[in-house]
Protein backbone atom coordinates (compact mmCIF):
# COMPACT_ATOMS: atom_id res chain seq x y z
CA UNK A 1 0.00 0.00 0.00
CA UNK A 2 1.35 3.56 -0.72
CA UNK A 3 -0.47 6.61 1.13
CA UNK A 4 -2.58 8.97 -0.06
CA UNK A 5 -0.20 11.97 0.15
CA UNK A 6 -2.03 15.06 1.73
CA UNK A 7 -1.27 18.01 -0.14
CA UNK A 8 -0.42 21.20 1.85
CA UNK A 9 0.39 23.47 -0.62
CA UNK A 10 -2.30 22.81 -2.70
CA UNK A 11 -4.80 23.33 0.28
CA UNK A 12 -3.21 26.01 1.20
CA UNK A 13 -3.87 27.77 -2.43
CA UNK A 14 -7.44 26.84 -2.21
CA UNK A 15 -8.15 28.11 1.47
CA UNK A 16 -5.69 31.63 0.60
CA UNK A 17 -8.20 32.17 -2.39
CA UNK A 18 -10.98 31.80 -0.39
CA UNK A 19 -9.52 34.24 2.16
CA UNK A 20 -8.63 37.07 -0.34
CA UNK A 21 -11.94 37.43 -1.27
CA UNK A 22 -13.26 38.03 2.32
CA UNK A 23 -10.31 40.51 2.46
CA UNK A 24 -12.41 42.12 -0.79
CA UNK A 25 -15.82 42.23 1.02
CA UNK A 26 -13.97 43.87 4.24
CA UNK A 27 -12.36 46.41 2.02
CA UNK A 28 -15.41 47.63 0.95
CA UNK A 29 -16.33 48.45 4.56
CA UNK A 30 -13.11 50.71 4.58
CA UNK A 31 -10.98 48.07 6.36
CA UNK A 32 -7.76 46.43 5.20
CA UNK A 33 -6.30 43.69 7.35
CA UNK A 34 -3.41 44.51 8.85
CA UNK A 35 -0.04 42.94 10.34
CA UNK A 36 2.55 43.45 12.32
CA UNK A 37 5.73 41.15 12.33
CA UNK A 38 8.32 41.82 14.07
CA UNK A 39 11.81 40.12 13.92
CA UNK A 40 14.81 40.32 16.16
CA UNK A 41 18.11 39.47 15.03
CA UNK A 42 19.60 37.38 11.91
CA UNK A 43 18.45 34.30 12.10
CA UNK A 44 18.27 33.31 8.20
CA UNK A 45 15.26 30.44 8.63
CA UNK A 46 13.70 33.24 10.27
CA UNK A 47 14.25 35.77 7.57
CA UNK A 48 12.93 33.85 5.74
CA UNK A 49 9.19 32.83 6.65
CA UNK A 50 9.26 36.81 8.02
CA UNK A 51 9.80 37.41 3.90
CA UNK A 52 7.37 34.61 3.04
CA UNK A 53 4.09 36.00 5.73
CA UNK A 54 4.87 40.04 4.43
CA UNK A 55 4.68 38.51 0.71
CA UNK A 56 1.52 36.39 1.58
CA UNK A 57 0.20 39.60 2.98
CA UNK A 58 0.66 41.46 -0.15
CA UNK A 59 -0.87 38.20 -2.28
CA UNK A 60 -3.85 38.10 -0.11
CA UNK A 61 -4.17 41.98 -0.18
CA UNK A 62 -3.69 43.11 3.38
CA UNK A 63 -1.50 45.71 4.92
CA UNK A 64 1.68 44.27 6.51
CA UNK A 65 4.52 46.12 8.26
CA UNK A 66 8.13 44.88 9.43
CA UNK A 67 9.63 45.79 12.38
CA UNK A 68 13.47 44.68 12.48
CA UNK A 69 16.02 44.85 15.41
CA UNK A 70 19.33 44.15 16.23
CA UNK A 71 20.04 40.69 18.29
CA UNK A 72 21.15 42.86 21.17
CA UNK A 73 18.00 45.29 21.17
CA UNK A 74 16.56 44.95 24.90
CA UNK A 75 13.50 43.51 26.13
CA UNK A 76 11.96 46.89 27.22
CA UNK A 77 12.49 48.10 23.42
CA UNK A 78 10.76 45.38 22.59
CA UNK A 79 7.38 45.53 24.73
CA UNK A 80 6.79 49.12 24.72
CA UNK A 81 7.21 48.66 20.51
CA UNK A 82 4.40 46.17 20.85
CA UNK A 83 2.41 48.57 23.70
CA UNK A 84 2.31 51.16 20.62
CA UNK A 85 0.89 48.42 18.21
CA UNK A 86 -1.26 47.64 20.55
CA UNK A 87 -2.65 50.62 20.25
CA UNK A 88 -2.16 51.11 16.46
CA UNK A 89 -5.87 50.99 14.42
CA UNK A 90 -4.63 49.95 11.65
CA UNK A 91 -2.65 46.84 12.94
CA UNK A 92 -5.08 44.01 13.41
CA UNK A 93 -2.37 41.34 13.97
CA UNK A 94 0.88 41.25 15.93
CA UNK A 95 3.49 38.27 15.92
CA UNK A 96 6.93 38.39 17.50
CA UNK A 97 9.37 35.94 14.85
CA UNK A 98 10.49 33.00 17.11
CA UNK A 99 12.76 31.75 18.30
CA UNK A 100 13.98 35.34 20.71
CA UNK A 101 17.48 35.72 21.71
CA UNK A 102 18.29 34.49 24.89
CA UNK A 103 17.87 37.81 26.75
CA UNK A 104 14.81 38.58 26.01
CA UNK A 105 11.88 36.18 28.14
CA UNK A 106 9.83 34.91 25.25
CA UNK A 107 6.75 34.79 27.65
CA UNK A 108 6.71 38.45 28.96
CA UNK A 109 7.19 39.20 25.14
CA UNK A 110 3.87 37.15 23.83
CA UNK A 111 2.04 38.00 26.92
CA UNK A 112 2.54 42.33 25.84
CA UNK A 113 0.96 41.09 22.72
CA UNK A 114 -3.15 42.03 23.05
CA UNK A 115 -5.20 38.87 23.52
CA UNK A 116 -7.35 40.46 20.25
CA UNK A 117 -4.17 41.14 17.94
CA UNK A 118 -2.72 37.32 18.92
CA UNK A 119 -2.78 36.26 15.77
CA UNK A 120 0.20 33.71 16.62
CA UNK A 121 -2.68 32.21 19.25
CA UNK A 122 0.46 31.82 21.93
CA UNK A 123 -1.51 34.56 24.44
CA UNK A 124 -2.16 32.27 27.31
CA UNK A 125 -6.16 33.79 26.98
CA UNK A 126 -6.12 32.40 24.30
CA UNK A 127 -4.71 28.88 24.64
CA UNK A 128 -7.12 28.85 27.83
CA UNK A 129 -10.47 29.82 25.48
CA UNK A 130 -8.98 27.32 22.82
CA UNK A 131 -8.82 25.00 26.13
CA UNK A 132 -12.17 25.24 27.08
CA UNK A 133 -13.53 25.41 23.60
CA UNK A 134 -14.07 28.99 23.26
CA UNK A 135 -14.15 31.19 20.86
CA UNK A 136 -10.31 31.99 20.29
CA UNK A 137 -7.51 32.45 18.06
CA UNK A 138 -5.92 29.12 17.27
CA UNK A 139 -2.44 28.44 16.83
CA UNK A 140 -1.48 28.83 13.24
CA UNK A 141 0.65 25.35 12.75
CA UNK A 142 -2.41 23.02 15.19
CA UNK A 143 -5.18 25.09 13.33
CA UNK A 144 -3.20 24.39 9.66
CA UNK A 145 -3.04 20.93 10.49
CA UNK A 146 -7.02 20.32 11.59
CA UNK A 147 -8.15 21.71 8.63
CA UNK A 148 -5.56 19.72 6.50
CA UNK A 149 -7.27 16.48 8.39
CA UNK A 150 -10.84 18.15 7.68
CA UNK A 151 -10.29 18.69 4.01
CA UNK A 152 -9.07 15.48 3.49
CA UNK A 153 -11.73 14.06 4.78
CA UNK A 154 -10.43 12.20 8.02
CA UNK A 155 -12.56 11.34 10.55
CA UNK A 156 -11.59 12.09 14.16
CA UNK A 157 -14.19 11.59 16.43
CA UNK A 158 -13.36 8.91 18.50
CA UNK A 159 -10.03 8.14 16.33
CA UNK A 160 -7.03 7.41 18.55
CA UNK A 161 -4.54 10.28 17.97
CA UNK A 162 -0.49 9.79 19.22
CA UNK A 163 1.12 13.76 19.48
CA UNK A 164 5.14 12.95 20.01
CA UNK A 165 6.28 16.05 20.99
CA UNK A 166 5.30 18.72 24.16
CA UNK A 167 5.71 22.19 22.49
CA UNK A 168 3.81 24.87 23.83
CA UNK A 169 3.23 25.95 19.67
CA UNK A 170 2.77 23.14 18.49
CA UNK A 171 2.86 19.39 20.48
CA UNK A 172 0.06 20.52 23.36
CA UNK A 173 -2.20 22.67 21.15
CA UNK A 174 -2.46 20.07 18.69
CA UNK A 175 -3.54 17.66 20.77
CA UNK A 176 -6.04 20.05 22.75
CA UNK A 177 -7.32 20.71 19.07
CA UNK A 178 -8.33 17.33 18.39
CA UNK A 179 -9.59 16.50 21.78
CA UNK A 180 -12.17 19.06 21.17
CA UNK A 181 -13.20 16.94 18.16
CA UNK A 182 -13.60 14.31 19.99
CA UNK A 183 -10.45 12.56 19.19
CA UNK A 184 -8.89 10.43 22.18
CA UNK A 185 -5.50 12.19 22.54
CA UNK A 186 -2.37 10.47 23.81
CA UNK A 187 1.07 12.79 24.32
CA UNK A 188 4.21 11.02 24.26
CA UNK A 189 7.33 12.21 24.61
CA UNK A 190 11.28 12.14 25.29
CA UNK A 191 10.78 10.97 28.94
CA UNK A 192 7.89 8.02 27.22
CA UNK A 193 8.44 4.64 27.82
CA UNK A 194 7.78 2.11 24.90
CA UNK A 195 6.87 4.92 22.24
CA UNK A 196 6.15 2.37 19.85
CA UNK A 197 3.51 0.63 22.03
CA UNK A 198 1.79 4.13 22.41
CA UNK A 199 2.58 5.03 18.05
CA UNK A 200 1.22 1.57 17.00
CA UNK A 201 -2.07 1.75 18.61
CA UNK A 202 -2.37 5.44 16.99
CA UNK A 203 -4.97 5.94 13.86
CA UNK A 204 -3.22 9.55 13.47
CA UNK A 205 0.40 10.20 14.50
CA UNK A 206 1.48 13.75 14.87
CA UNK A 207 5.09 13.92 15.04
CA UNK A 208 6.43 17.21 16.63
CA UNK A 209 9.70 16.44 18.04
CA UNK A 210 12.63 18.17 15.75
CA UNK A 211 14.66 15.07 15.18
CA UNK A 212 15.36 13.96 11.76
CA UNK A 213 13.76 10.50 10.63
CA UNK A 214 12.43 9.85 14.00
CA UNK A 215 9.27 8.26 13.40
CA UNK A 216 9.91 5.08 10.72
CA UNK A 217 7.42 2.35 9.87
CA UNK A 218 8.09 0.35 13.25
CA UNK A 219 6.03 3.28 14.96
CA UNK A 220 3.47 3.21 12.25
CA UNK A 221 -0.18 1.01 12.37
CA UNK A 222 -0.82 0.18 9.12
CA UNK A 223 -3.47 2.54 7.44
CA UNK A 224 -2.71 4.95 9.66
CA UNK A 225 -2.44 9.06 8.78
CA UNK A 226 0.73 10.45 9.45
CA UNK A 227 1.34 14.15 10.05
CA UNK A 228 4.59 15.78 10.00
CA UNK A 229 5.37 18.98 11.63
CA UNK A 230 9.37 18.43 11.17
CA UNK A 231 11.14 21.40 9.88
CA UNK A 232 14.70 20.30 10.21
CA UNK A 233 18.07 20.72 8.20
CA UNK A 234 20.01 17.50 7.07
CA UNK A 235 24.22 18.33 7.36
CA UNK A 236 23.44 19.14 3.75
CA UNK A 237 21.16 21.56 4.75
CA UNK A 238 18.43 20.01 3.20
CA UNK A 239 15.16 20.54 4.71
CA UNK A 240 13.33 17.01 6.64
CA UNK A 241 11.10 16.56 8.60
CA UNK A 242 10.52 14.24 11.73
CA UNK A 243 8.95 11.46 9.59
CA UNK A 244 11.04 8.48 7.71
CA UNK A 245 8.98 9.35 4.79
CA UNK A 246 10.28 6.87 2.08
CA UNK A 247 9.74 3.80 4.64
CA UNK A 248 6.63 5.00 6.32
CA UNK A 249 4.57 5.84 3.09
CA UNK A 250 4.62 2.28 2.18
CA UNK A 251 2.89 1.50 5.45
CA UNK A 252 0.83 4.36 6.27
CA UNK A 253 -3.03 5.32 4.97
CA UNK A 254 -2.33 9.06 4.73
CA UNK A 255 1.06 11.08 4.99
CA UNK A 256 2.20 14.71 4.88
CA UNK A 257 5.26 15.72 2.90
CA UNK A 258 8.56 17.91 3.87
CA UNK A 259 8.47 20.42 2.48
CA UNK A 260 5.26 20.80 1.03
CA UNK A 261 2.90 19.60 3.71
CA UNK A 262 2.22 21.00 7.76
CA UNK A 263 4.65 24.39 6.42
CA UNK A 264 2.37 26.07 4.20
CA UNK A 265 -0.42 25.51 6.49
CA UNK A 266 1.00 27.88 8.95
CA UNK A 267 1.26 31.02 7.29
CA UNK A 268 -2.05 30.25 5.81
CA UNK A 269 -3.76 30.34 8.74
CA UNK A 270 -1.96 33.46 10.05
CA UNK A 271 -3.82 35.32 6.89
CA UNK A 272 -6.96 33.43 8.47
CA UNK A 273 -6.40 34.90 11.80
CA UNK A 274 -5.76 38.35 10.57
CA UNK A 275 -8.70 38.60 8.43
CA UNK A 276 -10.53 37.27 11.47
CA UNK A 277 -9.26 39.46 13.41
CA UNK A 278 -9.81 42.76 11.16
CA UNK A 279 -13.45 41.71 10.91
CA UNK A 280 -13.84 41.39 14.67
CA UNK A 281 -12.12 45.06 14.92
CA UNK A 282 -15.16 46.08 12.59
CA UNK A 283 -17.54 44.78 14.23
CA UNK A 284 -16.75 46.60 17.53
CA UNK A 285 -16.47 49.32 15.73
CA UNK A 286 -20.40 49.26 14.18
CA UNK A 287 -21.41 48.28 18.01
CA UNK A 288 -20.29 51.36 19.35
CA UNK A 289 -21.37 53.61 16.24
CA UNK A 290 -24.72 51.82 16.99
N1 LIG B 1 5.86 33.76 15.82
C1 LIG B 1 6.03 32.54 15.27
N2 LIG B 1 7.26 31.99 15.21
C2 LIG B 1 7.39 30.75 14.66
C3 LIG B 1 6.27 30.05 14.15
C4 LIG B 1 5.00 30.66 14.24
O1 LIG B 1 3.94 30.08 13.86
N3 LIG B 1 4.92 31.90 14.80
N4 LIG B 1 6.44 28.82 13.49
C5 LIG B 1 7.76 28.42 13.07
C6 LIG B 1 8.25 29.01 11.76
N5 LIG B 1 7.22 29.30 10.75
C7 LIG B 1 6.47 30.42 10.87
O2 LIG B 1 6.79 31.37 11.53
C8 LIG B 1 7.10 28.53 9.55
C9 LIG B 1 7.82 27.37 9.38
C10 LIG B 1 7.76 26.66 8.15
C11 LIG B 1 6.98 27.14 7.11
C12 LIG B 1 6.94 26.50 5.78
O3 LIG B 1 6.18 26.90 4.93
N6 LIG B 1 7.80 25.52 5.52
C13 LIG B 1 7.92 24.96 4.19
C14 LIG B 1 9.39 24.90 3.81
C15 LIG B 1 10.07 26.21 3.80
C16 LIG B 1 11.56 26.09 3.55
O4 LIG B 1 11.93 25.63 2.48
O5 LIG B 1 12.33 26.42 4.47
C17 LIG B 1 7.34 23.56 4.15
O6 LIG B 1 7.35 22.88 5.20
O7 LIG B 1 6.90 23.18 3.09
C18 LIG B 1 6.25 28.30 7.31
C19 LIG B 1 6.33 28.97 8.51
C20 LIG B 1 8.77 28.82 14.15
N7 LIG B 1 8.61 30.17 14.55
Amino acid sequence: MTALIIDGKEIAKRKKLEISLEVEKLKESGITPGLAVVLVGDNQASKTYVRSKQMTCKELGMHSVLIEYTESVAEGELLRKIAELNEDDSIHGILVQLPLPKHIREMAVIEAISPEKDVDGFHPVNIGRMMIGQEAFLSCTPFGILVMLKESGVALEGKHVVVVGRSNIVGKPVGQLLLNENATVTYCHSKTKELVKHTQSADIIIAAVGRTGFITKEHVKPGAVVIDVGINRNEEGKLCGDVSYEEVKDVAGHITPVPGGVGPMTITMLMYNTLKSARNALNKLQRTNN
